[in-house]
């Protein structure tokens, strides 16, 4: 039985009308588009947005199989971590505290990372989007059902043995500060704290979709295929 922790209170404080505009902003231009369209910005959405969380610990293979759905089904992939990443790397004000966050495999302030999530969202030109790392916390979740105000249709969640996230993180390449052994140890104490209850949360609702995360990429990618296949007639 997955330990459960205390729910991270929120510490959101913003105005209830300030909410609720966000999310009438991110729901019209999700939706219609009607002022964008109006500006000549971006092409009018006729479709309701289709969300998919992808959740699992640190090199549970979740990019990975992001890509895999891209190239199949057509989503937009909005990896959390490199938005953060794109933040650290503009220099912006957030970005020497998500820089250190992340260092030391913590997780950034919701309101942070929604609102980077929020921004690509209403300007994508896609209605299918694959939410990758988000939500990693109690936090994370009511953060995004309140300044987005949506839930997702579908929840992602890449089971994987701990030794071979491990593994997998270490031989990534990629020049992470965060992809090393003192950094991934945090991240995974972390991901069974905050993250797991999450992911049960969803179990409970009947959105979850456990993938077993070992084998090939492409023996994974069989066990998403079908996941995405029953959705494609209604979701376009
Ligand atoms: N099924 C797999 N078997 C072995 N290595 C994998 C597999 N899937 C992904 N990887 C590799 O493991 C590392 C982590 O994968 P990634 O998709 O970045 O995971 P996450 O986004 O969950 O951290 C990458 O170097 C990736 O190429
Ligand atoms: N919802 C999120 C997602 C990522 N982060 C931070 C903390 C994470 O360890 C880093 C890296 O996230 P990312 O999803 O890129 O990491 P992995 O691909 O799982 O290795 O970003 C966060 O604070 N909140
Ligand atoms: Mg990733």
């Amino acid at each position: 039985m997955w330990r459960r922790v205390a729910s991270l209170s929120s510490s959101i404080s913003s105005s209830f009308l300030a909410q609720t505009a966000s999310r009438l902003n991110t729901w019209e231009s999700l939706t219609t588009g009607i002022a964008q369209q109006a500006k000549g910005v971006i092409a009018p959405k006729e479709k309701t947005p289709f969300i998919t969380f992808v959740l699992g610990g640190p090199g549970s293979g979740k990019g990975t199989q992001c890509i895999k759905i891209v190239e199949t089904f057509g989503f937009a992939h909005l990896s959390a971590g490199d938005l953060l990443r794109r933040e650290i790397a503009s220099k912006s004000a957030d970005g020497a505290m998500i820089l250190n966050t992340i260092k030391e495999g913590k997780i950034v302030p919701s309101q942070v990372t929604v609102k980077l999530i929020q921004k690509e969202m209403e300007l994508s030109d896609n209605h299918k989007f694959l939410i990758d790392g988000f939500p990693r916390t109690e936090e994370n979740r009511v953060s995004f059902e309140r300044i987005i105000g949506v839930e997702p249709n579908v929840v992602l969640f890449f089971d994987c043995p701990e030794e071979e996230m491990v593994k997998r993180v270490l031989n990534r390449n990629e020049g992470r500060v965060d992809d090393n052994l003192e950094t991934i140890k945090k991240r995974l104490t972390v991901f069974q704290a905050l993250s797991l209850p999450v992911i049960n949360y969803y179990s409970e609702r009947g959105k979850l979709y456990t993938i077993k995360a070992i084998g090939t990429e492409d023996e994974i990618f069989e066990q998403v295929r079908p996941i995405f296949a029953a959705f494609e007639q209604t979701v376009g």
